[in-house]
């Protein structure tokens, strides 16, 4: 099988996204994970940039082993000097040389003719070839360059020394086809094209940067170039990681395969997020928080009877532990009760119809239903008393100049209806009074708790209260999104319970029915 190399360039280009600045220690620890996940080149940075970069990368030439460690430079002596400086300590060192090629760059920021270009490079990579075995040559813009002129560049670096030519499409401008053209065309016309390595380097302005990456493979590159969870200038590299998947995941297409332990991309994804504060979206391919996770009824189904129904890798490949069903608004019957069997609870058809139903309800209004929403939820349902009083609205009209006004409506077994309106010293305290005009029962409210019982904006409120009437004491627990809303449940619930109470012979104030 064709082995394709990967040179990281997570600590250079990566560090070239807005807002992401490295130190020293930072690079080292992201370096030794990359050494971890087996990549094959990592370019530590641009030493010229500063003297505290020229220091990182120094840093990480001394502490990584078993890769080689790539440094940036123009071809300009004294950048070339500041790599040596740099990578003086390192066991397997490369420098990494780059000068524009295309039209756009000749013409506006170098202001050099074809010429210029081609002696400026050769001159640099001359010089760097006295000190460095590696020497890697970038025509910067490669994708907007002439393609004979790109071909006589690569010609030029061959003849001077250079042992990787890399192709940079520095704007994500090409498509597949183009792109992998050109490694085709290099391949079929340029002298001495064998004796090198042809490296893709690809940016993901268009949303192609690893498309790209896969069309040059295909035609011929030994190397890719890109940085973990596809960071970088503008809209970033390509990402390692897809690459990575893609040849693994299809093997039978591309035939190649790179050295990396695959099940360290899940922890180096987390340790780059993490220092270089880019947050991975979820939807990311491979990396992302939703790559393994399964929200919706009929690929839950499918994925608890056969997962290759809806996964084509394993989490476990990349090093996480599992597959993930979420359970939301469109989750089906088989993944709830699976949730419920890891919960702990083996409910009957029945119990698990209900349970769904309030679950389907709660969905509807929350974004993630956690396992605490969900526990919430059946061990409100599994105490079963009997519903004298549904509430069914609440309506509260709150101002601090004003007084608190709400209205009630609570549903009876017989299908009618109570309405009732009251004033009270807060929403709450309104709302009691409502629900005390219509069920016209004298209580008294012992305690009131309120606590989140899970998290987020969207967080289910559960609401405790303690009522007491005569000898009678009971408890009721109420939960919802809404703590006015959960407030009024737990009332009537207590309520409910007080006249299920009152059927049995009274037991004293002390004991409490616990729910
Ligand atoms: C496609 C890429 O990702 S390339 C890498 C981009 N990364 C970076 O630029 C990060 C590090 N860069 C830096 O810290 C600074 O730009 C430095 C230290 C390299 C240079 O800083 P300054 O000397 O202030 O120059 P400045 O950045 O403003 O301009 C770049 C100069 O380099 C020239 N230049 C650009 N590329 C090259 C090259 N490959 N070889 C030689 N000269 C080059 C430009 O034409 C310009 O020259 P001029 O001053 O004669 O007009
Ligand atoms: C330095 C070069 C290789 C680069 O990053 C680019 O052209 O995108
Ligand atoms: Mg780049």
């Amino acid at each position: 099988m064709r082995k394709i190399y990967i040179f990281d360039t997570t600590l250079r280009d990566g560090e070239q996204s807005p807002g992401v600045n490295l130190n020293m220690q930072e690079k080292v620890e992201i370096a030794l994970q990359l050494e971890k996940l087996g990549v094959d080149r990592i370019e530590a940075g641009f030493p010229a940039a500063s003297p505290g970069d020229l220091a990182g990368v120094n840093a990480v030439a001394r502490a990584v082993k078993n890769a080689t460690i790539v440094g940036l430079s123009r071809s300009r002596t004294q950048d070339i000097d500041a790599v040596r400086e740099a990578l003086k300590d390192a066991q397997d060192p490369c420098i990494h040389l780059f000068l524009a090629s295309s039209p756009i760059h000749r013409k506006h920021k170098l202001r050099m003719e074809k010429h210029q270009v081609l002696e400026a490079a050769e001159a640099a990579i001359r010089y760097a070839k006295q000190y460095f075995s590696k020497v890697e040559f970038s025509p910067e813009d490669a994708g907007r360059t002439e393609l004979d002129f790109l071909c006589e560049v690569t010609e030029m670096a061959i003849r001077a020394g250079a042992t990787v030519v890399n192709i940079p499409d520095t704007v994500g401008y090409l498509t597949p086809y183009e792109y992998g053209n050109i490694f085709k065309t290099l391949k079929e016309n340029v002298n001495g094209i064998e004796k090198i390595q042809l490296s893709a380097h690809c940016h993901d302005d268009l949303g192609m940067a690893t498309a790209n990456a896969l069309a040059a493979i295909l035609n011929g590159a030994d190397q890719i170039e890109g940085t973990i969870n596809g960071i970088g200038e503008r809209a970033g590299n390509t990402a390692i990681e897809e690459v990575a998947l893609a040849l693994e995941t299809r093997q039978d297409f591309f035939q190649a395969k790179t050295g990396l332990v695959l099940s360290e991309i899940a922890r180096t994804s987390r340790l780059v997020s993490k220092l270089t504060g880019m947050p991975v979206p979820g939807n990311k391919a491979i990396v992302g928080a939703n790559a393994f996770a399964h929200e919706s009824g009929i690929h839950q189904d499918g994925m608890l009877k056969e997962k290759t129904t809806y996964e084509i890798m394993s989490p476990e490949t990349i090093g996480l532990k599992e597959s993930k069903l979420t359970l939301g608004k469109l989750s089906g019957r088989h993944a709830f009760r699976e949730k419920l069997v890891d919960l702990g609870y083996d409910l009957g058809d029945e119990q698990l119809n209900t349970a769904f139903g309030k679950f389907k309800a709660l969905a509807d209004k929350k974004k993630n239903v956690t396992d605490e929403d969900i526990l919430a939820l059946i061990e409100e349902k599994l105490i079963e008393t009997p519903e004298v009083y549904v509430l069914e609205t609440i309506q509260v009209s709150y101002g601090n100049q004003s007084t608190p006004t709400a209205t009630v409506r609570l549903k009876l077994q017989d299908g009618s209806y109570l309405d009732e309106a009251a004033v009270g010293n807060g929403s709450v305290d309104a709302i009691y009074k409502a629900i005390d005009k219509a069920t016209q029962e004298e209580v008294e409210l012992g305690d009131y708790s309120i606590q989140s019982v899970t998290q987020g904006k969207d967080a289910l409120g559960e609401v405790h209260v303690v009522l007491s009437q005569g000898d009678y004491s009971v408890q009721g627990r109420g939960v919802s999104t809404d703590i006015l809303e959960a407030s009024a449940r737990a009332y009537v619930d207590a309520l409910n319970r007080l006249i299920e109470k009152r059927k049995t012979p009274a037991r004293g104030r002390d004991n409490v029915t616990l729910i």
